[in-house]
């Protein structure tokens, strides 16, 4: 916004008492109002589309107000004045690339528009009056028109379209006393058309969309040039052989918006005098036009920068779970959620269909996060595909992040067909789960009953039900269970992501071979414990932690730095092979 604020409109805030045509775009609280007052600076023009350049649509200056909670999407419409070069539709293709430097060439906008009634019916063409040299061109023109508007279904005066019925009455009344076109075409003209359907899938591939149809943007000619620009330019035969067919607008560069043929670059008055030479129907008309540029053609920071105060932090990002759009809103931002959350909703559909925002940071036992729907369907369970594996989850009663998908990813290339798994904090597995394709055997536990529920269910989704045993139950105590049976000599690899407080569960390993003879098939596992920390030698304040709670004085460990969870805070893993020391020690702690 501050790029395009000292360009042309600039954006102040200012008192409700500006004049309705300017506000923009909300404005219940004068507190939250922001308003985009025209400035009109000799500074040249920035280029391309901008909610700062164009005019507001007729409608916007009219309905002014605006609710805080409701977004009002007419406030986006913007309209610019362009020049076009109506030109032959058989030809538009090649005249396009030709002139491709000159034309619009702005993003989601096709340089050939196309425009109602723009388009002839081949078997019609004939019809048309043909120019002859000394012809009296004030009544070939007006025949032209009313023949034009019989073609296109167009009532006289209002311009609306006859219902087919009405339209065939119509043509065959009016040529009938007028007397100037044979009949013997009407039945073709409103009788269904067969290759109506092959002739529109031939003119989306080919790119000749009709303007407006994907609801971004509209083209409408306002005016006809008087074509005395282009008859100097392309000689006095120009005149007298005007158009008779399908035409096709070619958008032309907003810096020709209000130029004359004369004002041209000379390459494309070049381009336009081959042509006109080459061409055996001299067909170039310079059109001014209206381009309308929508709500839905803006994307989501050009709205959302409108839209917030000059100078505020835009938020352009937000963490996805399935169709839902998790948002982190600042404290400055609040006033504006449910408009925020609009926008990040309309912009991102089909494939988000619910934004929330964290209410609170992650604090209670289950690692669940407060969340407000703010906009879309109010359903938190949703469906994520990770590394092939679908998982379902409840965002309001389990745990869910997929920012950890490559730190898990890493985890799982390190296993093999031959590990054992102990998954203590498990979630609704993400982790135990996908390691439950690759190795023997998975044992996961969470102490939250419905991460539980949720991991037998994912489990069953992708049928790796055989391979994984669930248990619900505090860490500490199935780290002891599992020590305490059999299971314990196949365990290879025990992964704790728990990072707030992982750490402070190791103790449980303390002696947990205790009661076993020294000489024997015990396994010493591979633990993988997570963790945060602040300090500013985060690798040792790990370290220690985790000295301090197998009571050990060294333990050989590998410590990586997994990502920046805050400014300052490390979420860091680390993995050691569990010492023989602590493991035979006589000191365990009683859970
Ligand atoms: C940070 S989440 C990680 C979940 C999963 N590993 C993942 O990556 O999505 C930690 C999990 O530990 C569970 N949890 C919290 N305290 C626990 C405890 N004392 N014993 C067992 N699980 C616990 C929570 O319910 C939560 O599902």
């Amino acid at each position: 916004m501050s790029m395009m604020s000292n360009i042309f409109l600039k954006p102040h805030i200012v008192a409700l008492a500006l004049p309705s045509k300017f506000a923009f775009p909300h404005t219940a609280k004068p507190a939250l109002t922001t308003f985009f007052v025209p400035h009109f600076s000799t500074a040249p023009l920035s280029y391309g589309p901008s909610l700062h350049k164009g005019n507001p649509s007729q409608s916007q200056s009219q309905s002014q107000s605006q609710n805080d909670d409701v977004l009002r999407e007419e406030a986006f419409t913007r309209v610019f004045h362009l020049a076009a070069l109506r030109v032959p539709a058989a030809e538009c293709f090649a005249l396009e690339g030709r002139l491709r430097g000159h034309l619009l060439n702005w993003p989601r906008v096709r340089n050939i528009a196309r425009v109602p009634g723009d388009d002839v019916h081949p078997d019609l063409a004939p019809l048309l009056p043909q120019p002859i040299g000394g012809a009296d061109l004030g009544e070939e023109e007006r025949r032209l028109v009313a023949l034009q508007r019989r073609i296109h279904g167009k009532a006289d005066g209002n311009g609306d379209a006859l219902s087919p019925v009405l339209y065939r009455e119509r043509l065959a009344r009016t040529f009938n006393s007028r007397g100037f076109v044979k009949f013997r075409h009407l039945a073709k003209i409103s009788r269904p058309n067969r290759n109506k359907k092959r002739r529109k899938k031939e003119e989306a591939s080919q790119g000749a969309k009709r303007v407006g149809e994907n609801g971004l943007s509209v083209v409408e000619v306002v005016e006809d040039e008087d074509e005395g620009g282009l008859r100097n330019l392309l000689g006095e035969e120009f005149a007298r052989s005007k158009w008779r067919g399908s035409t096709r607008l070619l958008l032309l560069d907003e810096r020709y918006a209000s130029r004359g043929v004369e004002e041209f670059p000379e390459a494309i008055k070049a381009v336009l005098k081959e042509y006109a030479e080459n061409s055996t129907t001299l067909t170039l008309e310079l059109v001014r036009c209206k381009l309308t540029l929508f709500y839905d053609y803006w994307q989501m920071t050009e709205v959302l920068e409108a839209l917030l105060p000059e100078g505020m932090i835009v938020p352009s990002t937000f963490e996805t779970v399935g169709h839902i759009a998790h948002l982190n809103l600042r404290d400055e931002h609040l006033p504006y959620k449910r408009l925020i959350a609009k926008v990040v909703l309309d912009k991102n559909k089909p494939r988000i269909q619910t934004v929330v925002n964290k209410i609170d940071s992650i604090q209670n036992e289950y690692r669940t996060m407060q969340l407000e729907v703010l906009a879309g369907n109010h359903s938190l369970v949703t469906t994520v595909v990770e590394n092939g594996i679908r998982f379902q989850v409840d965002l309001a009663t389990v745990y869910w992040s997929s920012r950890l998908g490559t730190e898990r990813q890493r985890l799982l290339s390190g296993f093999t067909r031959n590990d054992v798994i102990c998954d203590v904090f498990s979630g609704v597995g993400p982790l135990a789960i996908p390691a439950a394709r690759i190795v023997k055997r998975v044992l996961a536990n969470d102490l939250n009953p419905y991460a539980v529920e949720y991991l037998e269910r994912n489990s069953v989704l992708n049928k790796l039900e055989r391979r994984i045993k669930v248990f619900n139950m505090d860490g500490r105590r199935f780290i002891k269970a599992m020590y305490a049976s059999d299971i314990s000599r196949s365990i290879t690899q025990v992964v704790m992501n728990l990072p707030s407080e992982a750490a402070e569960f190791l103790d449980a390993f303390r002696g947990i071979y205790k009661d076993r003879p020294e000489v024997g098939e015990l396994t010493f596992p591979m633990i993988h414990v997570y963790g945060f920390s602040k300090a500013r030698d985060p690798e040792f304040d790990f370290h220690e932690r985790i000295r301090i709670a197998l009571l050990e004085v060294a333990v050989n460990v590998d410590m990586r730095r997994v990502r920046l969870v805050a400014p300052g805070k490390w979420m860091l893993c680390a993995s050691f092979i569990l010492p023989k020391s602590v493991a035979f020690a006589n000191t365990a702690v009683d859970a």
